[in-house]
């Protein structure tokens, strides 16, 4: 329960939303209650009248005691008809408050856990699987929901309805509402009981279909490779072995289910019999009216809609906890990279890296060791050195995606941990190495980076990355859309767009993590020429694998498991017959092939 502390706050918000909310299931309780004094009135009434009508038997004024006792009917009828009407009112005004504010809270947790989910760093990314963080926001959130309404709800209700059924029992008669309500708390510990089975077996079923879906999703995904592989058979023998796990667990749910709903009725039933049983007897004993016994039997099956919600209400609430625990969970994670100030920043690029270590938290992998070197405003810096050697990991460090463990990283000499973060990354245009464009227009993934863009622009960034050409020869160019519902684009038009998605910022900082790998020769050097342009005046950092690519770069580094190994301009580090001649020999035989 302790986790549903989080959404107080929420209730005192809305609380004008929430008090209003409280008074409407009293009043319509109230109103629940009422007709089975109108209907126990009545009753006596009708017995009253009977023997009356019996004594004017064979007079002229029997028939006039029949009409006035007709109409008196009537309009305790009508009384009955009317109480219901204004309860129903009130029961639709208790919706419209209290089901509405769960909507609203829900609406500002899903904000909430949103935004938070947009500080975290990327370990934590690393750390928690897409799918999880997904069903926090959406499953937990629901189930929390649950509580919020409905059990809320029902809780006031449950405590209201049978408060006020129980106090007008005894005020009746105490020995009857002593047995009437005997069976009650058996009733209430049974379906606790059923319920628990329910709520295991229904979260089984939860689980096993979290289970299908990931399978369905993963295969439909890597649909190629299982048809490359001829997996076909197999996938479908795994599919159906899956689903009957899910089909066992919902018959068994069903069976479960099945025994709830009569043994609740049992439990009236006898409740039902008791009352007209000691009833009887109070009658004879002349202390209640038999009036009174109809109206009890209205009170004992009012009582079930409690003993029910009780069961239901304890389920909802220990879910909706489990759920807010999950919830907290997350947001309570602080973000390991935070912004040390706010506001504006301008820089002249002036990047140095100083005796930087780093290791991957989760992995223990030292990817940076003793990293020093230096980008001057307007220089180019390439990058290079074999797979798993630490190149990006530097371009990470440098965006801030993590920080470093030891040394520094500064821009014009501060401290990159001390500036402003997001003005410091709207500085750098990054191209990563994993290309990711929006199910959106090409022209919107160009210009995702800038809060408005005119198409102007766009073209020009695309003219830039060499990709113009291959845009407008799509039907809509500009307009087409891209991802799952829209056109698949090759690997080297994606690296491309990706380009023209960090030169259309005009940062004072670019870094391209082997961004032209899957591009041909002459586009990377159209680009290559395009970039010398549009990179002057701006500290560049180019990642690449080929040597081809960064010959002209004003200083070049050799990375190799993290550290350093070699640097300087193409020419001096051709002549010390080092690694790099190694690769350069390497890549230009392989060429020559
Ligand atoms: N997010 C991460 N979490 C944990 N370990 C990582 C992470 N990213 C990279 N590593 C590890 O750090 C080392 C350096 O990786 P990095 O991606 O920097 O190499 P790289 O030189 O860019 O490689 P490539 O040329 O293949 O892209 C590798 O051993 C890799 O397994």
């Amino acid at each position: 329960m302790k986790h549903l502390a989080h959404l107080n706050k929420y209730f005192y918000k809305y609380r004008w939303r929430m008090i209003p909310g409280v008074i409407f299931v009293i009043v319509s309780n109230y109103f629940g209650v009422l007709p089975a004094q109108v209907i126990r009135i009545a009753f006596d009434l009708v017995k009253e009248n009977i023997s009356m009508y019996r004594l004017f038997d064979g007079f002229e004024r029997q028939q006039l005691v029949y009409e006035i006792f007709g109409y008196s009917l009537l309009l305790f009828g009508v009384l009955v008809l009317l109480l219901s009407l204004i309860r129903g009112v009130f029961l639709f005004l208790m919706r419209q408050t209290i089901i509405l504010t769960s909507r609203h809270i829900e609406y500002d947790l899903k904000n909430e856990i949103y935004h938070h989910y947009q500080q975290l760093d990327m370990a934590f990314y690393r750390r928690n699987n897409t799918g999880d963080l997904m069903n926090r926001i959406t499953e937990d959130v629901n189930r929390v929901r649950s509580y919020l309404g409905p059990a809320v709800m029902y809780s006031i209700n449950t405590v209201v309805l049978s408060i006020m059924v129980i106090a007008a029992m005894i005020s009746v008669n105490s020995t009857l509402a002593l047995y009437a309500l005997m069976p009650i708390p058996v009733l209430s510990a049974i379906l606790l009981f059923v319920n628990k089975i329910i709520n295991r077996r229904s979260e089984h079923i939860q689980q096993q279909l979290s289970t299908l879906s990931t399978f369905v999703q993963e295969t439909f995904s890597g649909i190629r490779v299982i048809k490359t592989y001829n997996r076909e058979v197999d996938k479908m023998d795994r599919f159906m072995d899956e689903s009957n796990t899910y089909r066992q667990a919902s018959l068994a749910l069903v069976k479960t289910e099945a025994i709830f709903f009569p043994l609740i009725l049992l439990l009236i039933g006898l409740s039902t019999v008791i009352t007209v049983y000691i009833g009887g007897l109070e009658v004879a004993k002349g202390t209640i009216t038999s009036g009174n016994i109809a109206e009890f039997i209205i009170y004992v099956n009012q009582l079930t809609f409690p003993a029910m919600a009780l069961a239901w209400v304890t389920s909802l609430i220990q879910r909706a906890a489990a759920s807010q625990k999950r919830i907290n969970e997350f947001l309570r994670t602080e973000p390991a990279i935070t912004s040390a100030a706010h506001g504006h920043f301008e820089t002249q690029g002036h990047i140095r890296f100083e005796q930087v270590n780093f290791t991957y938290p989760d992995t223990g992998i030292q990817a940076a060791k003793n990293v020093s070197f230096e980008v001057r405003p307007g220089e180019l810096l390439a990058i290079i050195g074999r797979t798993g050697s630490g190149k990006s990991t530097l371009a990470n460090l440098l965006m801030r995606m993590y920080d470093v463990e030891s040394g520094n990283i500064t821009i014009d000499g501060e401290d990159i941990r001390q500036l402003p973060l997001q003005a410091f990354r709207s500085k750098i245009g990054f191209v990563p190495q994993d290309v990711f464009l929006f199910s959106d227009t090409i022209a919107n993934n160009i210009a995702f980076g800038l809060d408005k863009a005119d198409l102007d622009e766009v073209e020009r960034a695309a003219r830039r990355a060499a990709v113009y050409e291959n845009i407008i020869a799509f039907e809509k160019g500009f307009e087409t859309t891209i991802g799952e519902r829209g056109i698949t684009l090759s690997g080297g038009q994606k690296q491309r767009v990706s380009i023209a998605r960090a030169l259309i910022k005009h940062p004072q900082m670019l870094i391209f993590d082997d961004c032209l790998s899957a591009v041909d020769t002459k586009t990377e050097e159209e680009i290559l020429r395009n970039l010398s342009t549009d990179m002057k005046g701006k500290s560049t950092i180019f990642i690449a694998h080929r040597v081809s690519t960064i010959k002209n770069a004003d200083r070049i580094i050799v990375l190799d498991e993290g550290a350093i190994i070699e640097q300087g301009t193409h020419e001096e580090l051709l002549a010390l017959q080092g690694s790099y001649f190694e690769l350069y020999e390497k890549q230009l035989l392989e060429e020559a092939v």
